[in-house]
């Protein structure tokens, strides 16, 4: 079995007045590993914890070993939000090189990432002026700097084109068979089928963690949408 990535361990977190993560456990192997549920069921949260941007009430989270925050990490991870974290009145590879400085990667992670961005013919241009989703590859750009062994992508493919999409997931396995892991998030379940492992995530607890086939092949059901519904209501049915 490889070795885990991460590991998160009886990790519970309270936003506002609500517990949002009441004590969940998992790891993270290298590999394309998605991270599916509704709306609100703490996906972002769970994300913002191995990266170490989220207070936490409980429990642990180790990324490489490290406490996840760690000064050791921060070229180990890349972390891409659902909005583009670039500088508008920057051109691409003002971004990238600006960044890489902050970071302290060298010049040719740079051309490296805006090139496997698919971003080369655009790095002179000011990203104000580029539409949504070259935006969003700028930003994704910036968290390949350094090549980290962790992505942590939240919905990075939303309001992308089809074409755009499928080079994306193309992409996520290039950089999963280099040895990353790659953790997306998504509300879509049509993308399960893109992953090597699913975690089905509800109400901040993780309800189903295997392959695409496995959770199809223990639900009986015909696609993820339909085995998440099944799990929904297999829990209602024992509450
Ligand atoms: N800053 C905040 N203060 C209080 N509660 C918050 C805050 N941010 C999020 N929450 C709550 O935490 C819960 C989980 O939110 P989170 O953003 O992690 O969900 P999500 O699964 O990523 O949702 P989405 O798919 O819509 O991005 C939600 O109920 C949300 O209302």
């Amino acid at each position: 079995m490889m070795k885990n990535i991460v590991e998160v361990r009886d990790l519970v977190v309270v936003r506002g007045a609500r517990e949002v993560l009441p004590g969940i456990s998992l790891g993270v192997a290298p590999g394309v590993t998605g991270l599916l549920g509704p709306s609100g069921c703490g996906k972002t949260t769970l994300m913002r914890c191995l990266v170490g941007a989220q207070q936490v009430r409980s429990g642990t989270v180790e990324v490489l070993g490290e406490p996840a925050g760690s000064a050791a990490l921060r070229t180990r991870i890349g972390y891409v939000t659902q909005s583009a974290s670039v500088y508008d009145d920057l051109t691409v590879a003002e971004n990238l090189t600006f960044f890489s400085r902050v970071l302290g990667v060298d010049r040719r992670s740079v051309d490296e990432a805006i090139s496997v961005v698919g971003l080369a013919d655009h790095q002179r241009q000011v990203v104000g002026n580029l539409s949504g989703g070259q935006r969003s590859r700028v930003s994704l750009a910036v968290a390949l700097l350094g090549t980290p062994d962790l992505l942590v992508l939240d919905e990075p493919t939303v309001g992308l084109d089809p074409v755009l999409r499928r080079d994306l997931w193309e992409l996520f396995h290039r950089l999963a068979d280099l040895g990353a892991a790659v953790l997306v998030s998504s509300h879509v379940m049509d993308e399960a089928e893109r992953c090597h492992r699913l975690l089905l995530m509800r109400e901040g607890r993780i309800i189903a963690d295997g392959s695409p086939d496995e959770i199809r092949e223990r639900t009986g059901a015909a696609d993820i949408e339909q085995a998440f519904l099944r799990l929904v209501e297999g829990q209602e049915e024992v509450a």
